[in-house]
């Protein structure tokens, strides 16, 4: 379950892209945990009933409170098989210093609970006079690993240029999105709903759904402006990767990279057996040991970004698989030190 902080300054529109996400959930269950139910308006229509410091929002998702003394146990409580959550956004509150967050979240991981990267709001209407006022917020983005550049819709037109442009000096490598009502592609954070097994039988249509429809002209007013907001690159083959140069891929992914995930085959005596599950955000790497299970043991990565120079990310991802070196004995000690192992 992968556990993504999200901050920025005071009125970015953190709340609004919460509440986002969980509208567009679409059959995902989400988990949020906030600082305090008071401060953060989940719209009353999505919150179906609270108890003992849990919300039971309409359309499944679970919201929590929590403080910094027990954020490993409710992440563990969240993260248990029952609970079907498929990843948990943590609101940071405005004026929290997120890598005290990140820290935490970092403490918590195990064999269920994974850092899902710092998700950094701006406030594009207001962004130069926060970053004079506010210099912290500079150091906050910096660190993200996705920049949200919200409100965009208050910018002109002419102006965006030149506002993206400063934002990516103060972080270069970092996916930049520019969006209004901070309308945020789920599938950024999460597995798209598509691959969520579900059974396929006749069905109602879901709250998600429902509102969906009714928030649609808000949410999405450009149409097809959910899904144009991310580039994604992707490759599969039935070859082999050369451990030492996926871990270095991972490591360092190319710029404008958000997330990688994958499936992999090593071709080396006593790993062709293992699929290997990777899995990296923000330079934080996670490998799972899994079985093909009567699959063909192949090869299959997908970089998940914006603003992804994809002619350069296609050729990083073939790199991977295209000089196994045999000899390297070492070479696959870069990926398995990143397993998660079993306690
Ligand atoms: N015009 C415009 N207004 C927006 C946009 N996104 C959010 N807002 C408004 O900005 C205000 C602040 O948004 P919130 O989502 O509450 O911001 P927040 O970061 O959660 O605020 P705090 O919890 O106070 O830090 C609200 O009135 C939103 O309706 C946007 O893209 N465009």
């Amino acid at each position: 379950m992968p556990v993504v902080v999200l901050a920025g300054f005071l009125g970015a529109g953190k709340t609004t892209l919460l509440n986002h996400v969980l509208r567009h959930a679409d059959g995902r269950r989400i988990g949020v945990l906030v600082n305090d139910f008071g401060a953060i308006n989940i719209d009353a229509l999505l919150v179906s009933g609270a108890s003992g410091g849990t919300l039971n929002l309409e359309n499944g998702c679970m919201c929590c409170t929590t403080d910094a003394g027990d954020l490993a146990e409710t992440l563990a409580t969240m993260a248990a098989p029952g609970t079907g959550l498929g990843a948990v956004l943590i609101e940071a509150s405005g004026i929290a210093e997120p890598k005290a967050l990140i820290r935490m979240v970092l403490a918590a991981r195990s064999e269920t609970v994974a850092y899902g990267g710092l998700v950094y709001l701006v406030d594009a209407a207001n962004f130069d006079e926060t970053v004079t006022a506010h210099p912290q917020v500079i150091e906050h983005l910096a660190i993200a690993d996705l920049v949200v550049c919200n409100k965009i819709d208050l910018v002109p037109p002419a102006a965006v240029p030149a506002l993206l442009e400063r934002i990516r000096e103060l972080n270069p490598t970092a996916p930049i999105l520019p969006v209004a009502d901070a309308a945020v592609d789920p599938e950024l954070f999460f597995e798209p709903a598509d691959q969520i097994a579900c059974d396929d039988g006749p069905r109602q249509l879901t709250f998600d759904e429902l509102m969906a429809e009714d928030h649609g002209h808000h949410d999405d007013p450009g149409g097809a402006h959910l899904h144009a907001t991310f580039d994604s690159e992707s490759l599969e083959t039935p070859s082999a990767v050369d451990p030492r140069r996926l871990a270095q891929f991972l490591e360092r992914p190319p710029s404008g990279a958000y997330r990688i995930k994958g499936t992999v085959y090593v071709d080396l005596d006593g790993h062709r057996e293992i699929a290997y599950v990777v899995q990296a955000v923000g330079g934080f790497i996670r490998v799972e040991a899994s079985s093909w299970r009567g699959r063909a043991p192949g090869t299959s990565l997908a970089v998940i970004g914006a603003g992804l120079d994809t002619a350069a990310t296609r050729s990083a991802l073939e790199g991977v698989v295209a000089q196994v070196d045999g000899d390297d004995v070492n070479g696959i000690l870069h990926l398995t030190r990143h397993l998660v192992t079993a306690t």
